[in-house]
Formats: C-alpha cells, sequence, structure tokens
C-alpha cells in the first residue's frame, strides 16, 4: 500500500499539471477583462467560433460588453468591440502588440512559406512604390489591357455579338478579375514565345483559365487549411495543390514572362540577394498570388451584384461612367468595337462609385485583426476604462461586427445605401459618430495600422475597372430579378473578402 501512494501522487501531480496546461485554472484577475473559457478544457469556443465567428462574437458581446477574453483552441484572445478605442490596439507598439508571429505560423503552414527577418517592411516600400501614385498608372494600364483581352475575346468568338450567355455572376467576376490582376501582376506571354500577338494572347487566356480552376479548389479548402481542421483526405489534396501551385508560379515559369510587374519583380530580388533558395521563393510567389488575388475577385461579384439590385445606384454610376468617357472624347461602339482606353486618372472622377464600393465592402469584408502581446499591457478605452492584458494571450478585432455592422455608426446597416459615403457636394464622406464622437476607424475592409492592405489602392482601381468595362462594353441582367441577394458563406469570417453561399444567375451580351 505505502508503495502505491507515491505512484498515485504522481499520476494525480500529472493530472492536475495537464488540467493546468489546459488553462483549466486560469481565473479572471481584478482589472482583467471578462473571462469566458467555454466548457470544453483548452479547446474552449472554437467550435462556435469556427462555426459562426459573426454570430458568435455578437453573443459574447451581449453577455459581457465591448471587451473580453475568450479561449479559442488553447489561446485567450481578448476581443475589442468598441471602435472608438481601436486606436489603442491599431496604433500600440510592437514590442507590446505583435503582428508577426501569428502571420509567420499562418502563413507557413498554409503557404508552406518561411518568412525572413525585415521582409514586412520590404513589402510596404514595394508596394507604396508599385501599388499606390505613379505606380497606379503602369499598373492600371496593365489590368485594363488583359481585362479587355478577356472580356471582350470570350463573348465575341462564342456568342458573336448579339446572342445572350448565361452564366453565375459569382463564377463571372471572380473568374475574369482574378486572371486579369494575375496577368497584370504576374506577367504575359512573350509574343516571340507564341510567334504573334494574338497566339500570345490566346496562350494568356488559357493558362490563367487553368490557374484559376486550380486556385478555386484550394480557395474552398482554405479556411479548415487555416485552422489546421482539414480531414485527412482534403489535408493530401491541400498538398497537391500547394505543390501545383509552387510550380505554376515558380521563379522558373517567372523568367519566361514579359510585362512582369515591378511589385512581383522587386520582391523577388529581395529574396535572391538576401540568399534565399528558389524553392523557397517559389512558395513566396504562390503567397504573393494568394494575397493579391484571393478577395478582388469576390468584391467584384458583390459590387456588381448590389448595382444589379439597386436601379438608383446603377444610373447615377452608370452616369458618372457616360459622363468621365465624354469628358475624355471617347465612346463605345456597337458590339463592343472600339477599345477604350481607361487611365488612372479617369478613375479619379468618380465619386459615386467610390462610394459604391466602400458600401459594398462594408457590408461583405470581413477579416479578423490579430495581434500577439509580448508583454504584460494595459489597454486603455476610450471611455476612460483601463484593462490589463497578459503576456502570451492575443487581442484581436473584428471590425465587421463591431463598427461596419453597428447602427449608430451606420444606420440600417444591413441596407445597401449607395451614397453613405458620399456628401451632397460629391465629396467623400469620412464623418460618422458613435456616442457624440467621431469615429476614426468607420469602415476596415483593409484592416488598419503596420498590417493594412498594401493593395488597396490597386485593388480599387481593380474594382472600378471592372465595372466601367461592364457598364460600357456589356448589356446585363439577372435572369430573375426578384432573387434575394444570397447569404455570406459563415464558414468564411475573417478572411477578408466574404463568399456567398451560391451563385446568382445572370445573362450579358455585347452592347448593341
Ligand atoms: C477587395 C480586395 C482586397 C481586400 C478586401 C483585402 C484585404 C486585406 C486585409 C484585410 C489584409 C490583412 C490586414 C491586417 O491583417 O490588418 C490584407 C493583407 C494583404 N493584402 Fe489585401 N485585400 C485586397 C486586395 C489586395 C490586392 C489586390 C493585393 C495586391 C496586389 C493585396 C495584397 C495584400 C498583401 C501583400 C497583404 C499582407 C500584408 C502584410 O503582411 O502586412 N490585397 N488584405
Amino acid at each position: 500500500m505505502a508503495f502505491l501512494l507515491p505512484v498515485l501522487l504522481a499520476i494525480l501531480v500529472s493530472v492536475l499539471g495537464g488540467l493546468y496546461l489546459l488553462g483549466m485554472f486560469r481565473q479572471r484577475r481584478p482589472k482583467e477583462p471578462p473571462l469566458d473559457k467555454g466548457w470544453l478544457p483548452w479547446l474552449g469556443h472554437v467550435l462556435e467560433f469556427r462555426r459562426d465567428t459573426a454570430r458568435f462574437l455578437m453573443g459574447m458581446q451581449r453577455k459581457h460588453g465591448d471587451i473580453f477574453t475568450v479561449q479559442i483552441a488553447g489561446y485567450y484572445f481578448t476581443f475589442l468591440m468598441d471602435p472608438l478605442s481601436f486606436g489603442a490596439v491599431v496604433k500600440e507598439a510592437r514590442s507590446k502588440l505583435d503582428f508577426d508571429a501569428f502571420a509567420r505560423e499562418l502563413v507557413a503552414r498554409v503557404f508552406g512559406y518561411h518568412a525572413m527577418e525585415n521582409e514586412h517592411k520590404h513589402l510596404q516600400v514595394t508596394s507604396t512604390k508599385h501599388l499606390m501614385g505613379d505606380g497606379l498608372v503602369v499598373m492600371t494600364q496593365a489590368m485594363m489591357e488583359n481585362l479587355q483581352n478577356l472580356m471582350l475575346h470570350e463573348l465575341e468568338i462564342e456568342c458573336g455579338d448579339k446572342a445572350w450567355k448565361q452564366e453565375g455572376l459569382f463564377y463571372f467576376s471572380y473568374n475574369i478579375v482574378f486572371r486579369a490582376g494575375y496577368l497584370a501582376l504576374f506577367g504575359n506571354e512573350p509574343i516571340k514565345a507564341r510567334g504573334s500577338t494574338d497566339k500570345a494572347k490566346e496562350f494568356d487566356r488559357v493558362h490563367s483559365e487553368e490557374l484559376f480552376h486550380e486556385f478555386r479548389k484550394y480557395d474552398r479548402l482554405f479556411p479548415r487549411l487555416a485552422y489546421a481542421v482539414l480531414p485527412p483526405k482534403d489535408k493530401l489534396e491541400a498538398e497537391r495543390l500547394k505543390r501545383l501551385f509552387w510550380n505554376m508560379v515558380s521563379i522558373r515559369e517567372m523568367r519566361q514572362k514579359d510585362n512582369i510587374s515591378g511589385w512581383i519583380t522587386e520582391q523577388q530580388q529581395l529574396l535572391e540577394e538576401n540568399g534565399v533558395p528558389e524553392y523557397m521563393q517559389d512558395r513566396h510567389m504562390f503567397l504573393l498570388l494568394w494575397a493579391s488575388q484571393g478577395n478582388t475577385g469576390p468584391s467584384a461579384f458583390w459590387l456588381l451584384l448590389y448595382l444589379m439590385k439597386h436601379h438608383d445606384a446603377m444610373e447615377a454610376v452608370k452616369k458618372e461612367v457616360e459622363k468621365v468617357l465624354k469628358e475624355t472624347g471617347q465612346e463605345v461602339k456597337a458590339g463592343g468595337r472600339g477599345l477604350i482606353n481607361l487611365t488612372r486618372d479617369m478613375l479619379l472622377q468618380t465619386p459615386v462609385l467610390d462610394s459604391v464600393v466602400e458600401e459594398s465592402l462594408r457590408l461583405t469584408a470581413a477579416p479578423v485583426l490579430i495581434r500577439a502581446v509580448l508583454q504584460d499591457m494595459t489597454l486603455k478605452m476610450a471611455d476612460g476604462q483601463e484593462y490589463t492584458i497578459r503576456k502570451g494571450d492575443r487581442v484581436a478585432l473584428f471590425p465587421y461586427i463591431a463598427v461596419q455592422m453597428d447602427q449608430e455608426v451606420h444606420p440600417e446597416p444591413h441596407k445597401f445605401k449607395f451614397d453613405r459615403f458620399l456628401k451632397p457636394d460629391s465629396t467623400k464622406k469620412t464623418d460618422f459618430y458613435k456616442k457624440g464622437k467621431k469615429v476614426k476607424y468607420y469602415n476596415m475592409p483593409w484592416g488598419a495600422g503596420t498590417t493594412i492592405c498594401p493593395g488597396r489602392f490597386f485593388a480599387v482601381n481593380e474594382l472600378k475597372q471592372f465595372v466601367f468595362l461592364m457598364l460600357t462594353y456589356f448589356d446585363f441582367e439577372l435572369l430573375n430579378p426578384e432573387e434575394e441577394i444570397p447569404p455570406i458563406d459563415s464558414s468564411r469570417w475573417g478572411f477578408g473578402s466574404m463568399q456567398p453561399t451560391h451563385d446568382v444567375q445572370f445573362k450579358y451580351r455585347l452592347r448593341r
């Protein structure tokens, strides 16, 4: 008996130690936010969070208020739901709240890419140079040529210029914007490799179609891959696709291309100069493909759908597009004949379309922003309340619920109002209020702070170019104009632009 006692004690100590590690004994300390560990040891609230992040966080906000800590798969996340206090997270020093550790881990799991030190700084520099300001003039031109290659060719060949073509609007928008964006950034097939411009253009169409087809397979697996909850069969498929992309957008392939954007070449050069092996550079290309093409296509779908469902918005945008074309002496002839030249400057003359884009992003872009807590710290809320946050935890924002759907900031938040971001004098509206105070972060489709999307100006340009070309070249309408806007697929909350649960059929033809 005396011999059994130490064994039993050892078991007890291991069980208690295990439970401690699983977070069972964590208690809320004075000045900490309300703590909600959930029922499952270690896993905490992971199932509800994964099933429907927005619904889960709304429930927690109702229960605990504007700040609370929840356990999710072994981590403690403090969610801050008061938009007036977002600055405390977004502007906090990196020595306290770090974005890098979490992003590195995700990027390694999802793309097999292991990032270098200082890479983020360089991404910001190259993006400022090539995806904003003067760099955008070049990118707009490249996007334009590729959009016209894809949009006009297929319809002329398949249907002539009279017949209607029917397609899913989500599939159509994602397909065109993905392929044109990819070609504009990653380059075109050289003419000399194919013998003529037409052949090179044809190669671009076929190759980008194949890439999109594979990308969509990966896209569907992505949320579960990011949460590391893929069943074994899908895990194998994700692994196969990952390897396929490392090849399809590899450095070897890139060396064959013409018109590669400075954004891509300069990032690749940096890796090369820092001795990153070529196989790892291939993986980086895949990461850039994902970051640059995974969001804009779905956003283009919502944008076009909201316009088609709201006659007043459509008419206002049409008027604006016609005015801009007329002012530059351009018109489109029947049957889509005559390419229009849409420049960066022209895209700066469209306040109505800007408001429509911003409104549709407010309704459909829903990233979760996550920071790792590197040292014990105090979070100061706008109302003066202070909360202590523990080292090792994570702080998170989900602006979709906290601000984009807040009815005080945006009255009737579920309604699409095309002029929500437009002042009566046709300039951009930026003053939104909560509790009588101006809200700085009133719409956050791009995230905020150091990790704000570096491609946002290019993305807005792409969306506007797509709408512009749809309106100038095509007649298009919903197959069933009464059909409701489909709900958002709740398994993708947190990853940027949302996708619909199902597609919506529409028809289009070259304008008569
Ligand atoms: C509608 C389209 C887009 C949306 C809604 C979107 C949204 C976002 C969001 C929410 C983030 C993360 C921000 C954060 O964690 O704080 C992000 C990151 C990023 N985006 Fe975008 N994005 C779009 C298009 C683009 C495009 C067209 C490009 C490039 C050409 C791009 C390049 C990137 C890159 C490289 C990052 C990582 C930034 C980092 O590591 O700091 N995005 N985007």
